[in-house]
């Protein structure tokens, strides 16, 4: 018998801890030994369940003290004690399996070095992209690949939101609420829709497929809360669709790494991928691009991710990751073509960058000739807008 501890029973805690119970016997075999959880760790003890209440505990030293736990997952959230929870772990050569991007993008590379020294499993596949198996396809890539490019749909809430205010011409806080009922969003749902949990999955990523440590800091970031259905039927009427993307890609031999709103063709393989379904794809030498797609968010689609990281680190099948160099960033020298709506009539009339320009009744819309990301800021900057007052996405 293998005991292992589970840090949180929300969302994607119950949904781990399902699975767990319902494949034990399938789990069992491929381990050699059964895989049973012994603690698990709340907050509150005040609730209902239909599970041995004595395995719940809130406090940390009842598994951190037990020699018989292996394995902790950890599902909390809470960056600043899961960073304690993990190092202790680590340091107490039990495996740490985790969900949490947001202690694992700000504290990956020590993680990985604790993990190394104490000859122990860190794994975090549910921390990118939900359900789908994209951290140990791309450790494995990346011994046979140079990676030039990884472009994904990271984050389901963000994309559920785009996808249903198009389809169902639903209000945005209505669809927002949606999210957060069916757990895809995260506590706070400004991380979802202002593209920093997008980021710090492509932080992972990104290092991951570079080789090189790419900081959450270095990545630029526009979310897509600003958007109204304006923008999404004057962009349908084109056959175009919005996608929160987040891209890195090597250009010669620096990285450049931005999440922001993108418009897509019809064509683009990220253009059907709707509602809380992610995709990554990444691109190599020996081959053009890989794509992995499937459910970003949710209870049991996150759960399998965990159980399989369990499964991995139990069973000693894990890749390392490899940090080999430090890449230049010029993620400040992005150029591109950009769609901005302004609520406001100004006139642009004379203004080299603008390519077309186009009145309504309230507002205007503006494409963009190739122009500096920097430099549109730039000008946002000069007209003096309140962020409630525009929204932009770059033409791919
Ligand atoms: N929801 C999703 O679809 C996905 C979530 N994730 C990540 O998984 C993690 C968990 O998310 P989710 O399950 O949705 O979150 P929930 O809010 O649903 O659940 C969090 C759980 O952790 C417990 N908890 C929170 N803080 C502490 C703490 N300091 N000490 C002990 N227990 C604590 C809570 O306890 P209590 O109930 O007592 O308050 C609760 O049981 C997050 O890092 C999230 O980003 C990753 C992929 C998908
Ligand atoms: N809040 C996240 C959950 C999964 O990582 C999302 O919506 O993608």
């Amino acid at each position: 018998m293998i005991n292992i501890a589970l840090l949180g029973f929300g969302t994607v805690g119950k949904g781990a801890y399902e699975i767990l119970t319902n494949k034990k016997d399938s789990i069992k075999r491929v381990v050699g030994e059964e895989v049973q959880v012994k603690k698990i760790l709340k907050r509150n003890l005040n609730f209902k369940t239909e599970i041995d209440k004595s395995l719940f505990t809130d406090n940390f030293e009842d598994i951190i003290l037990d020699e018989d736990i292996k394995l902790i997952v950890e599902m909390t959230g809470d960056v600043e004690k899961s960073y304690i929870y993990i190092k202790k772990a680590l340091n107490s050569k039990k495996h740490v399996i985790t969900a949490n991007k947001g202690v694992v993008s700000e504290y990956f590379e020590e993680f990985l070095e604790i993990a190394d020294k104490n000859k122990v499993a860190f794994l975090y596949e549910a921390a990118v992209a939900g359900s789908i198996p994209i951290i140990t396809p791309l450790k494995s890539q990346v011994i046979t690949n140079d990676i030039s490019r990884v472009r994904g749909i990271l984050n389901g809430t963000s994309n559920f939101l785009l996808t249903n205010m198009q389809v169902r011409k639903s209000k945005y806080d209505e669809i927002l609420k949606e999210a957060q009922d069916l757990g895809y969003a995260e506590a706070d749902p400004y991380d979802d829709v202002e593209g920093v949990d997008a980021l710090r999955k492509l932080r992972i990523l990104s290092t991951i497929a570079f080789k090189s440590s790419i900081k959450n800091e270095e990545i630029l970031r526009r979310g897509m809360s600003t958007i109204d259905l304006n923008d999404i039927l004057y962009l349908e009427k084109h056959r175009q669709k919005i996608k929160l993307i987040a891209e890195s890609r090597m250009e010669d031999g620096a990285f450049k790494s931005v999440v922001e709103p993108v418009i897509l063709e019809v064509g683009d393989e990220l253009y059907g991928i709707d509602g809380a379904e992610n995709i990554v794809e990444i691109y190599g030498e020996n081959y053009g691009s890989l794509s992995f797609a499937g459910e970003g968010a949710g209870s049991l689609p996150t759960g399998n991710a965990i159980v399989s990281d369990v499964i991995d680190a139990l069973g000693g099948n894990y890749y390392p990751v490899e940090i080999t160099r430090h890449l230049e960033n010029k993620s400040s020298d992005i150029y591109a073509k950009y769609y901005i709506r302004i609520n406001r009539k100004i006139n642009l009339d004379g203004e080299n960058w603008i390519h077309s320009f186009e009145n309504h009744e309230d507002y205007i819309i503006v494409s963009t000739n190739t122009i500096k990301r920097s430099f549109l800021l730039d000008k946002i900057r000069e007209l003096n807008l309140s962020e409630n007052e525009y929204f932009f996405a770059r033409f791919n």
